[in-house]
């Protein structure tokens, strides 16, 4: 009998475009008029599997933003999206698909996505634990009251459960947004810095997840933090909006004398210019 583990999990962006507009450059002496256009990505276009992979680049190279997309919390300009998540069932994100209402065509799978977004912050003034039991009721978890308690419980977030989420402290909110992605038991986990602010025990239960899920799901995540980079099974390396490079991370680190993730993405950087700010 074929088990989880087994089944396709898969996605594959092709052809991807997504460029900010916005006001002129605030920082210069004189005002401009003319709008400023940041690329977030250009022709993107590869794809993952299940396992782990690890999204790198320089500041600006368009991580955040393939995962902000990825996640269906923002909408291409061009190309589009495909999640294979099993034989014959895979959905597709894009403008098109958005701008038909395309909601009910991709709400199964949003129940099978958990992300942490680049920000982690919330102005909201529900408990901890309030708003996960609305998260819960949302996503029609059966028993939502016990879930939210359990993942409390795991993430040692009972003594600050009653507190609102904008007065949590910083090591709290970011196990908070983490235990939020992990509500609906996702096939997917899209990570943007999820290490960032957290304290240590925080670090220790998500090292613990992400081993457990790296036979069961597909994770992705966008860091510069080079201990964090080296759980890859993949890396994907942008630069400026494109996918620059793209493999196993052993055979990509087989190239450099102490095959680390960190020396890699060095010698990556010498040969192109580009420049990080990397632990
Ligand atoms: N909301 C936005 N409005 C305007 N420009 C944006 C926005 N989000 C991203 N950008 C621009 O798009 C480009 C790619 O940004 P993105 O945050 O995706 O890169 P990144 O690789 O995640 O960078 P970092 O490592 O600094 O987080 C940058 O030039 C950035 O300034």
């Amino acid at each position: 009998m074929q088990g989880k583990d087994d089944l396709p999990l898969r996605i594959e962006w092709s052809h991807l475009n997504k460029v900010y507009t916005g006001p002129g450059d605030a920082s210069r002496e004189r005002p401009s008029y003319r709008q400023t256009t940041h690329t977030g990505l250009l022709d993107f276009s590869t794809s993952v599997r299940r396992g782990i992979t690890v999204v790198l680049g320089p500041e600006g190279a368009g991580k955040s933003t393939l995962l902000r997309v990825t996640a269906m919390a923002s909408v291409p300009d061009d190309g589009r999206v495909t999640y294979e998540m099993q034989e014959n069932e895979r959905y597709v994100w894009s403008k098109s698909v958005a701008a038909m209402g395309g909601i009910p065509a991709v709400e199964p799978l949003r129940g099978r996505i958990g992300y942490v977004p680049e920000k982690k912050r919330s102005n909201r003034e529900f408990s901890l634990e309030e708003s996960l039991f609305f998260m819960a009721q949302s996503y029609r978890i059966p028993q939502p009251k016990k879930r939210s308690a359990e993942l409390i419980a795991r993430w040692g977030l009972a003594g600050c459960r009653k507190e609102p989420l904008n007065e949590l402290p910083e090591s709290a909110i970011n196990r908070y947004l983490l235990v939020r992605s992990l509500l609906n038991e996702p096939d997917i986990w899209l990570l943007d810095e999820p290490a960032k602010g957290l304290d240590e025990f925080g670090f220790e239960l998500f090292c613990q997840e992400l081993a457990r899920r790296r036979s069961q799901g597909l994770v992705m995540i966008a860091t510069n933090d080079m201990e964090l980079a080296e759980a890859a099974d993949d890396l994907l390396l942008m630069e400026n909006g494109t996918c620059r490079r793209i493999g196993k991370r052993d055979l990509l680190t087989a190239s450099v004398p102490d095959g680390t993730v960190a020396s890699w993405y060095k010698t990556m950087q010498t040969f192109s210019g580009i420049h990080t700010r990397s632990k």
